[in-house]
């Protein structure tokens, strides 16, 4: 790592912008994000790190001068958080909304933050942002300790495979730097921590989001804090546990691009592994076998492609393919799930019950499901589960879902994209809950339905649109 820095800094010093532009591509990517309850610092943290990091323009530092003017409540100079709350309506409530993403870049790595908001009712943001995350830094204001939120987000977090935290215990000048409430407050987190899952690392760091203790540099306040600075941790988190090539090769096809007679190419992301020109691949669910042509990308063909990569596949044979379909190596093997056991995050007002139909969308594919059992929910302040009989919004739980039709999945964590899925309303077309595969079943008893796939979208419609029918739900038993 060292050494790429250095030559990049040589090669600065000789080349200029194309040596500049180079180095930045060669620089690791660490995506997190902040988060944690209402007001606990994170928009003014995120404001602070880009304001230390010198990554405002001189432009958007004046505009924030007037905006701190404008905005503030507690009539601090400069409003760091008006940086990141984007939206109008987030300025004027003084609260995160939106998920608000921002790129800045050190000279060891650079970074996307998300930047999530910390009300209850926003949870379903907070999942979003955290999902693409490989950290967490959990924001706790040290006049309040540990709270339910806290709890809550550093749960979600470990729950989307995050491994690791960085609480971040803030507003220590209005605790007049005391290391004793900051160290209670940890021991408090390392208690609630025990029952998260055994292999997250966790730092701990007090600092000043507003005064800028501890996040770029090391804080005059709290000498007896010695370790890390904030930014010092995110420059140096190993990243070599996010990198997701040494798994097996998923290709799920997002796009069919027929763009001409003579062209047919399948568009989407790697979602693990590498891709290669040459490559004897098969098709799911068909099981038709081909060979790799050709790597379609904006800038040219490549060789070979890993993941996260964003290409366009072309095959040696004309193969139908659509949307949804999964093409891996040809010496893969993957059995088709008839069910999965999956933690849930329910995000609707409608709760999810047992016996609910809904559509759910895993890498592309949309298909009907059925959920036979609601396992559990869990109680985020003590971790424990305990049995109910519908998730209601914001709850977190365990169900067993049946798929209409064999579904080829990973576990959550062993593939983020190829396990994870988001729960339709099959009405309103509204996102219902998001869901990461535990468990795949192959075993269990088929979903077998007595209605055809027209008869059942032809009952959802009327359903639908003449409620004063009052006709049947087909797939409710
Ligand atoms: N004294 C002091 N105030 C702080 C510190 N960090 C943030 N604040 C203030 O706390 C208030 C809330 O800060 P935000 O950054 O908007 O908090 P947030 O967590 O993004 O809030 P939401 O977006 O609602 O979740 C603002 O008035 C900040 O100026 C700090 O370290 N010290």
């Amino acid at each position: 790592m060292n050494t790429v820095i250095e030559d990049v800094k040589q090669m600065i010093k000789q080349g200029g912008i194309k040596a500049w532009l180079f180095a930045q591509q060669k620089k690791d990517l660490l995506r997190f994000l902040t988060c944690g309850s209402v007001d606990d610092g994170k928009s003014t943290l995120i404001g602070r790190l880009l304001h230390d990091c010198c990554y405002i323009y001189e432009d958007q530092l004046s505009l924030l001068h007037n905006d701190s003017k404008r905005y503030s409540i507690q009539g601090e100079k400069l409003n760091l958080a008006l940086l990141v709350d984007g939206l109008q309506a987030e300025r004027e409530q003084g609260i995160t909304i939106d998920v608000a993403y921002r790129y800045f870049t050190t000279e060891k790595r650079k970074f996307i933050i998300a930047d999530t908001p910390g009300h209850d009712q926003y949870t379903r943001n907070m999942v979003t942002g955290a999902s693409t995350c490989q950290l967490a830094i959990i924001l706790v204001d040290a006049r309040k300790g540990i709270v339910f939120q806290t709890r809550r987000h550093s749960f979600i977090s470990t729950l989307l495979n995050i491994k690791h935290l960085i609480v971040a215990i803030n507003k220590m000048d209005l605790i007049g730097y005391d290391f004793n409430i900051f160290d209670n407050i940890k021991k408090d987190y390392i208690e609630f921590a025990k029952n998260l899952a055994n292999d997250i690392k966790i730092n701990f760091v007090p600092i000043s989001a507003l005064r800028g203790d501890n996040i770029v540099s090391k804080s005059q306040k709290m000498s007896w804090y010695t370790e890390s600075t904030l930014l010092e941790i995110l420059e140096n988190t190993n990243l070599d546990n996010f990198r997701n090539n040494n798994h097996s090769m998923r290709f799920p096809v997002q796009y069919v691009n027929h763009f001409n007679t003579n062209f047919r190419g399948y568009a989407g992301t790697v979602a693990s592994g590498i891709i290669s020109v040459g490559q004897r691949v098969k098709i799911l669910p068909s099981c038709i076998e081909s060979n790799i042509k050709r790597i379609v990308t904006f800038n040219g063909d490549l060789k070979s492609a890993s993941t996260g990569k964003s290409i366009t596949l072309v095959l040696v044979d004309e193969i139908d393919i659509s949307r949804g379909d999964l093409i891996v190596d040809i010496n893969t093997v993957i059995k088709p799930a008839q069910s999965a056991v999956i933690n849930v995050v329910w995000m609707s007002e409608q709760p999810m019950k047992s016996n609910n139909s809904y559509y759910i969308k895993i890498a592309g594919k949309k298909i009907l499901s059925h959920v036979e059992d609601i396992i559990h929910q869990i109680n985020i302040n003590s971790l424990e589960t305990y049995k109910v009989n519908e998730l209601s919004l914001n709850s977190i739980g365990l169900v067993t879902i049946n798929f209409e039709e064999p579904m080829f999945i990973d576990k959550y964590n062993q593939n983020k994209i190829t396990g994870s899925l988001i729960f339709i309303d099959r009405f309103s077309n509204a996102t219902m809950g998001a869901g990461m595969i535990n468990e795949p079943k192959f075993d269990l008893k088929n979903y077998t339905n007595k209605y055809s796939n027209f008869e059942l979208e032809l009952n959802a419609l009327v359903r639908n649109y003449f409620p004063h029918w009052n006709v049947n739900d087909l797939l409710t038993k």
